[in-house]
């Protein structure tokens, strides 16, 4: 949405060229349409690049401003949809649409394909057995007696730790708090539960009142609110092993017809191939993913419902398991560290609330918490969907093909 006038936006770039006004800053001195637009003309100008299509997008640029600074327009990502697949979920029982945004060829055809297996054997059970959304921060202590004297403080103190953190908001509640020692530095991992938020202002700003009580009350010194222990955004065992944001398993056993017919393989073909890739090649590649391409659909459904894309990083914690049960085959996947939430971030823009609406999980729940539950255990069956049509194309041999077909 682009109803900024050309001279307005001119005008503006001019007064940054010449020095009056930051690049950065524009949005105080006109509305956020214009301010985009003065904004593609420079780097239009200092680039050589066209910048149409990215300024032709389809919301008021208003409504982006807690999500972006700088903003010069929208990147587009294709969106389309798998299922509808039946999902056996502790909060989400029913049919559903999956909404995924991808550029790559094959992945909804997979992910559909593995819907209608789903299908077929009667939905997928899914369920959240852990929830909670962690902060870290470091702090320096003298030695290792001091280190000793902070943590029997935090164990003593966790109702006074709880009152400082909870005062900073509605929603959260502080669940607990794990010391881990290293030499003269103490890492306090605060974990919360964060309702329909991912949570990681809410918990950000938080933790940031309980360092105020651990600096008033101890000896300890505040060196980062975020120790990295928390793990946010990077690879982390710590993540996989305790789980961050909601840890959630899904199952379905599919009759050996289905994977005949549909699947074209056999459960045995898919059992063997599970355990020699996604467990024996990933322990020898020290990976911490031990499946296929559990991260194709996190991303995308990430990517269509406003989740924060950085996290894809931990959403891809995830073991596929496969066995061959009477015959028939039985599929698992666990993702330890799926971080999701329905309010805030990036779910209120106005194309990424349309993908939580396909879902019918946008904003709040009721009880608080439950959207979130629903957007997770969709995300997990939409991925055992397309780690299930995955791994039956590399059982047939059909990956190479399946590619070439679709996606070129
Ligand atoms: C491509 C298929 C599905 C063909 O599979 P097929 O069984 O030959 O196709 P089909 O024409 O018989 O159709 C079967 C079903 O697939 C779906 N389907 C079929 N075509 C479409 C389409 N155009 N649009 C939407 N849905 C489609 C649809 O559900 C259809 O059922 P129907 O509705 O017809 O009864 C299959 O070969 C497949 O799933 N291949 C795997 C592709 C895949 O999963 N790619 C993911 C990316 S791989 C990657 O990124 C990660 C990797 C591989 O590097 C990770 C690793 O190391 O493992
Ligand atoms: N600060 C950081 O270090 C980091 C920030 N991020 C970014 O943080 C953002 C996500 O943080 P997040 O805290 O989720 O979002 P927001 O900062 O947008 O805050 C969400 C707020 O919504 C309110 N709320 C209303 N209804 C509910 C409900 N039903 N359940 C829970 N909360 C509700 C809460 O207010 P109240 O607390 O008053 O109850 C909550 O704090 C993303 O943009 C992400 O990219 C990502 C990584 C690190």
């Amino acid at each position: 949405m682009t109803d900024s006038t050309p001279s307005a936006a001119e005008d503006l770039a001019e007064r940054v060229r010449a020095g009056e006004l930051r690049f950065h800053e524009l949005e105080d001195h006109t509305d956020a349409d214009t301010a985009t637009a003065a904004r593609r003309l420079l780097v239009e100008e200092q680039s050589d690049a066209s910048l149409d299509v990215v300024g032709d997008y389809g919301f008021p640029a208003e409504r982006a401003d807690p999500n972006i600074e700088n903003m010069v327009g929208a990147v587009q990502v294709p969106m389309g949809v798998a299922g509808p697949v039946r999902i056996r979920g502790g909060r989400l029982d029913g049919e559903r649409y999956l909404p995924l945004a991808t550029t790559e060829g094959a992945l909804l055809a997979s992910v559909n394909r593995g819907c209608s297996v789903l299908n077929d054997a009667g939905g997928a059970n899914v369920r959240i057995l852990k929830s909670g959304m962690t902060r870290a921060p470091v702090f320096r202590v003298a030695d290792v007696v001091e280190a000793e004297a902070l943590v029997e403080w935090v164990r003593d103190n966790r109702d006074a730790l709880r009152e400082a953190a909870e005062e900073t908001t509605n929603h959260g509640e502080l669940l607990d708090v794990t010391p881990y020692v290293v030499g003269n530095s103490v890492h306090l991992r605060f974990r919360y539960d964060t309702k329909d938020a991912m949570g990681m202002n809410m918990v950000t700003i938080a933790t940031r009142a309980a360092c105020e009580l651990v600096e008033d009350e101890t000896d300890a010194s505040l060196v980062a609110l975020s120790g990295n222990l928390c793990t946010d955004k990077k690879p982390a065992a710590i993540n996989a092993v305790e789980g961050r944001g909601r840890s959630v398993t899904t199952d379905v056993t599919i009759p050996r017809e289905v994977v005949e017919d549909r699947l074209h393989t056999t459960p045995e073909a898919v059992a063997e191939l599970n355990t020699r890739k996604n467990l024996v090649g990933s322990a020898k590649a020290a990976s911490l993913g031990f499946n296929a391409h559990v991260a194709n659909v996190v991303a995308a459904m990430f990517l269509a419902t406003g989740q924060d894309e950085a996290q894809v990083v931990e959403g891809a914690n995830a073991i596929t398991t496969a066995e061959v049960q009477d015959g028939d085959l039985y599929v698992s996947i666990s993702i330890a560290s799926l971080e999701v939430g329905t309010v805030g971030g990036g779910t209120k823009l106005p194309t990424q609330a349309e993908g939580l609406d396909v879902l019918g999980v946008r904003g709040g729940g009721d009880p608080a918490g439950s959207n979130a539950d629903a957007l997770a255990e969709a995300i997990a069956v939409g991925s055992l969907a397309g780690e299930l049509s995955l791994l039956s194309a590399l059982a047939s041999r059909h990956l190479s093909s399946a590619h070439a077909e679709l996606g070129r």
